[in-house]
């Protein structure tokens, strides 16, 4: 569904910088994908150009058998942090899109309500962003994704601001939609730990100019819970990624 072939991107400016060079990636209707590499390799840079936010230098990109050129409801992004609109209440900033875009009030409203079920929140859809803390924000921020129907998830390192334990409870939270609705996620991180428990496959790239340097199958059986985070196979995977990304002992 997704397609990169030979993409480069390079910014313009006083002093040009490469981002990325003839990265190929290909991602299958419904399947998750993680982006691990270290600050500055280009992972945000390779998922803006998928939602559409900067045009490529280099090569082909294309959604849905489409050449990507702009932004569209079919490829909703979650960044890290949920910038919701502060007066507006839960259901407001949920239903914002679609109000937006026209979408029939019924079909949106259904959705919605369905949204927030899915990410815990029905209690709180009259609550403003500063009454939550910022796990119930991220979640608002996912169900307000997802309300769009779209056919992918691109998500830019949506739990990096968060504290330890809400991460946990956020990545079985993605988990558990995930599983319910199947569709295909772009997911950047910089922690192994998260790329192995969350993806089926883990694109790993190196330091600028970025490429995917390995990607590697994660064969962890569905589905999957954080209990995932203390068994001896997700342990070598872990290992195997850390030789891979030079972080483990001896290997540098
Ligand atoms: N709009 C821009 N103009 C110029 N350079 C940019 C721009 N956006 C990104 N870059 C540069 O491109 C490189 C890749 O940046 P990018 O944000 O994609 O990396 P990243 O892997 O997502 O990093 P991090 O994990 O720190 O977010 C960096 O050197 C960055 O400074």
């Amino acid at each position: 569904m997704i397609e990169f072939q030979g993409v480069s991107k390079t910014f313009a400016g006083r002093t040009a910088v490469q981002a990325l060079a003839e990265v190929d990636l290909s991602i299958r209707d419904g399947e998750f994908v993680a982006l691990l590499g270290p600050s500055g390799c280009g992972k945000s840079t390779l998922l803006n150009l998928l939602a559409g936010f900067e045009p490529l230098s280099e090569g082909h990109l294309t959604f849905a058998g489409q050449e990507v050129r702009r932004p569209g409801p079919d490829r909703a992004v979650v960044f890290q942090e949920a910038s919701l609109f502060p007066w507006l209440t839960v259901w407001d900033n949920v239903t914002f899109g679609p109000r937006v875009q026209r979408r029939s009030r019924a079909e949106y409203e259904e959705r919605t309500r369905e949204m927030l079920r899915l990410v815990g929140l029905e209690a709180f859809r009259d609550a403003l962003p500063a009454q939550l803390s910022g796990g119930m924000r991220q979640r608002v921020g996912i169900a307000r994704a997802l309300v769009m129907n779209p056919r992918a998830l691109l998500m830019d390192e949506p739990f990096g601001a968060l504290d330890a334990q809400t991460r946990l409870a956020m990545q079985q939270l993605l988990l558990d939609v995930w599983q319910t609705l199947g569709i295909a996620v772009l997911f950047v991180t910089h922690d192994i730990d998260e790329a192995v428990l969350l993806a089926d496959r883990i694109c790993v790239m190196s330091a600028r100019p970025g490429r995917i340097t390995r990607e590697i199958q994660v064969e962890l059986p569905r589905p999957r819970s954080i209990d995932n985070l203390i068994t001896p196979e997700f342990t070598a995977y872990k290992a195997m990624i850390m030789a891979e990304m030079k972080l483990a002992h001896g290997t540098h």
